[in-house]
């Protein structure tokens, strides 16, 4: 029988800390990256992460924490990314080009790197030569509040062989997790991308003081332009390879299933982030409030440059950027998007 494979835990806010009780709730050890000693301590001696998913107690015989990344990194053949897209680069900058040879990356973050606009395994195969064999994501749709609760909730695995991402979504695997496997590495992120610009629209929306029967409308529209997008992307992605462009599963829990569950959730940070926005708060104040990471507030930006290449018509994305980047008021951004929705 082959070793199991020793995996490691990069990050610790909400969904780092949910995947850690995921991964230890199956009796799995984990090495844990934490950035900050004091975290580490409390950790080791108070059972759970002080600052986020506080309720999530953990048997500290299963972690090894480490604030030093490469340690991590060197014990490890599996790696989850759990930062926010917004520190990925810092995060990782200390590690050696060669540092991920042979390892599995498994990217849970829901994001662009900024500045550069490019999907995070496109990140790493520049920094790290890391090929696509050895990427896999992890995608929703799913709240890790409620994993805290052991509330049964699905992840989505990707990856280029459906038998190497089969194994590692079998660790995940348990009484109120459900895993679903598939080779879509490239449509689920750019679908996980936007669905967080599309929440945090949702978000204005309702502190708009606008209803749900607009908010269906909303989020039909917002499902379509996805679609738009991603078949543009392909037509583009096409034209380079020469290859037939890629077909994907709209209608598969990690496109529909996430984009409604964080435009509605009312654990959803990116909704929360816009319902404030909506409300008049600026970028700076929800921010502060939120204490969390908005991905769609850097997304919106990485999508809106990117797509000066794609050329895909997103009113809804344009809408979002415009409001959090240009200072359009958002009543006014919202008033020009009603007219066009079908
Ligand atoms: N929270 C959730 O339910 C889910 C989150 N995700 C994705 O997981 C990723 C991580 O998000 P969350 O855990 O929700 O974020 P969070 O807002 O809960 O945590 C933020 C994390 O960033 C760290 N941080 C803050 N400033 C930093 C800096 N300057 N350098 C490095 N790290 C810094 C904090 O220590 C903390 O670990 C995102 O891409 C998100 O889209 C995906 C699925 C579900
Ligand atoms: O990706 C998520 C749910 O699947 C989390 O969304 P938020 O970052 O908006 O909370």
């Amino acid at each position: 029988m082959s070793k199991e494979k020793r995996i490691g835990i990069i990050g610790s806010g909400s969904w780092a800390t949910a995947l850690a009780k995921i991964l230890t709730d199956n009796g799995q050890h984990i090495h844990w990256w934490i950035r900050n000693e004091d975290t580490i301590q409390h950790l080791q001696q108070r059972h759970h992460n002080k600052h986020y998913l506080t309720s999530v107690y953990f048997d500290t015989s299963l972690l090894s924490p480490d604030s030093h990344l490469a340690s991590v990194v060197a014990a490890c053949d599996q790696l989850v990314l759990a930062v926010p897209s917004a520190f990925l680069e810092d995060v990782l900058q200390t590690l050696p080009p060669d540092a991920l040879q042979d390892k599995q990356v498994i990217s849970a973050i829901k994001g662009l790197v900024p500045g550069r606009n490019i999907l995070i395994n496109e990140y790493l195969e520049q920094q790290f030569q890391l090929p696509d064999s050895q990427y896999f994501t992890i995608t929703g749709p799913c709240h890790a509040e409620e994993v805290a609760n052991e509330k049964l909730s699905y992840l989505t695995f990707s990856g280029t062989s459906q038998e190497a991402t089969q194994a590692i979504a079998d660790r995940f695997t348990g009484s109120y997790l459900q895993t679903i496997v598939n080779t879509d590495l490239i449509g689920v992120q750019l679908a996980a991308v936007l669905k967080n610009i599309y929440a945090l629209g949702a978000g204005i929306a309702h502190g708009l003081e606008y209803g749900d029967n607009f908010l269906s409308v909303f989020i039909t529209n917002c499902f379509r332009e996805m679609q738009t997008f991603l078949e543009k992307y392909e037509e583009q992605q096409a034209s380079v390879s020469g290859l037939p462009p890629v077909a994907h599963n709209y209608s598969a829990s990690a496109y529909l299933g996430d984009l409604l569950v964080t435009c509605y959730s009312l654990h959803s940070r990116n909704r929360t982030f816009g319902n404030m926005i909506g409300k008049g708060y600026s970028v700076k104040a929800a921010q502060l409030e939120l204490n969390m990471i908005a991905e769609g507030y850097y997304a919106s930006k990485c999508m809106y440059e990117m797509n000066q290449q794609i050329g895909a018509y997103m009113p809804v994305a344009q809408a979002v950027y415009a409001i959090l980047w240009q200072q359009v008021h958002p009543s006014e951004a919202f008033m020009a998007l009603e007219k066009g929705f079908i």
